[in-house]
């Protein structure tokens, strides 16, 4: 199989920390993880576009198979019947037990004894997590089961399953390809007067988002709850695990306001989202996301990302590329059930990446079927709106992106042209280095309210 599909015509010039950035048009997620061989996202994105028959878990299992390779992937799959493509049967259902269980942890290990820096998991390996003491432990996540009152998380989701059907699966390019997500999405705003605001003011990757909607009255109903339990989650992170008890640099001291939500809905086990990292371009540094899971539990996944230099597998550094370097550590599944808010805390979007890994069985809900809705709550900043962020040479305000992979720019920020991420839209080469204070406020702050 040709090597184009992860190497051709490449058209924008790397910034100096991450070369060859692909961000998706799909608005809130998917700022490019880093650099291109290393989003299995795009790889599968690309795969399932190539190959629309055959399952995606099955391409995602023979994408870890082979080591990130899609073109050997395509090379078996080309030249192979689809017999040897039937998926695991591992699937997540209900809980019936919150207790932690761990899968295909190394011999010997337990939470316990191991020591809190090491990685706790092996490229190639998954650690389930299901309780909230052990999943805010070794995660930047932590959870709230059984969040509403479950009528309240009832009427929530029967709404918002005939809100579903009419999502849209995203579109994004990548190079010359464009490739649909692997599940449908909508965005949410508070009021028409906003909605009026983001389709004329705010772009996503270059272009402006046709369907808006207003939050629906379930959804306003909720949103006071998870306003008030993701500040006291924040709170209490900030207490028992930040250094000192002080919130991080670049984090916010402000309140957290969940004034937008993406709802995503995953029809069936083989709906999934690839790892990636959210857009921090509305939300600044250090963005907090609230994220309520309704219907079919499913596993959400999380990986650390893993700095260039740093990477090593069993002492050795590891001198191949792509994503082995970013399974050195392998992956911390959480499973979500119905009724969770899972709160995704300050250190995760620069730090970590996160998936809905695809789920070969599923055990249907009573009023889902096999469906599983999503919400996730962010807070746009008024400092961060787009008449203030810098903008390219193609007069578009830029992406902020975080410096992932090399250790000398790890952790710096960078506002970086988006237009040509767009199917149909060439971009510029603009990149420039993005500062803050403390606080994670930008230099117009000052002259401008939050
Ligand atoms: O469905 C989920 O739990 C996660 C969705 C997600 O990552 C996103 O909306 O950015
Ligand atoms: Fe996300």
């Amino acid at each position: 199989m040709d090597n184009y599909v992860l190497r051709k015509k490449r058209k924008l010039t790397p910034p100096p920390d991450e070369p060859q950035t692909v961000a998706k048009t799909c608005p809130s997620f998917y700022v490019a993880p880093g650099s291109e061989d290393d989003s299995t996202d795009l790889k599968l994105g690309t795969l399932a576009s190539l190959f629309p028959d055959i399952d995606q878990t099955a391409l995602l299992d023979m994408l870890i198979g082979f080591e990130g390779s899609v073109e050997q992937v395509c090379d078996v799959l080309s030249s192979s019947s689809s017999a040897i493509l039937s998926p695991r049967r591992n699937g997540v259902g209900h809980q019936t037990s919150l207790a932690a269980s761990f899968k295909q942890v190394r011999e010997g290990d337990s939470l316990s004894s191991m020591p809190q820096k090491k990685a706790k998991t092996r490229k190639g390996q998954t650690l389930h997590l299901y309780s909230p003491a052990d999943i805010e432990a070794h995660t930047p996540c932590s959870i709230i089961h059984n969040f509403l009152p479950a009528q309240v998380a009832d009427e929530l989701l029967k709404e918002l399953l005939e809100e579903a059907p009419s999502f849209e699966r995203q579109t994004f390019k990548m190079f010359d390809n464009v490739v649909q997500s692997p599940h449908s999405a909508c965005f949410y705003v508070e009021n028409l007067q906003e909605r009026e605001r983001q389709q004329t003011e705010y772009l996503y990757n270059g272009s402006f988002l046709t369907d808006i909607r207003q939050i629906t009255p379930q959804m306003r109903k909720v949103s006071g709850p998870v306003q008030t339990a993701v500040n006291d989650e924040v709170a209490r992170r900030i207490q028992q695990h930040y250094p000192g008890g002080r919130k991080l640099k670049y984090q916010s001291p402000k309140d957290w306001i969940p004034n937008a939500a993406f709802v995503n809905c995953y029809k069936g086990g083989s709906e999934s989202v690839g790892y990636h990292c959210d857009q921090l371009t509305y939300l600044g540094p250090r963005a907090i996301i609230g994220s309520l899971s309704l219907g079919v539990a499913r596993e959400f996944r999380v990986r650390k990302i893993v700095a260039r230099d740093e990477s090593a597998v069993d002492g050795k550094p590891m001198t191949r590329p792509g994503n082995e370097r970013a399974d050195a550590e392998g992956q911390i599944a959480i499973h979500l059930p119905h009724n969770s808010l899972l709160v995704m805390h300050a250190e995760m979007q620069e730090e970590w990446k996160h998936s809905i890994h695809p789920a070969p069985v599923i055990d249907p809900h009573p009023i889902a079927g096999n469906k599983r809705i999503n919400i996730t709550y962010r807070h746009y900043r008024e400092n961060f709106h787009p008449r203030y962020t810098p903008r390219c040479r193609c007069d578009v305000p830029t992406v902020l992106r975080c410096a992932q992979r090399k250790t000398e720019n790890r952790g710096r920020y960078m506002w970086m042209c988006h237009a040509g991420l767009t199917p149909g839209k060439e971009g510029c080469t603009f990149f420039q280095w993005a500062e803050f204070d403390d606080d994670g406020e930008p230099p117009w702050a000052k002259a401008t309210p939050d």
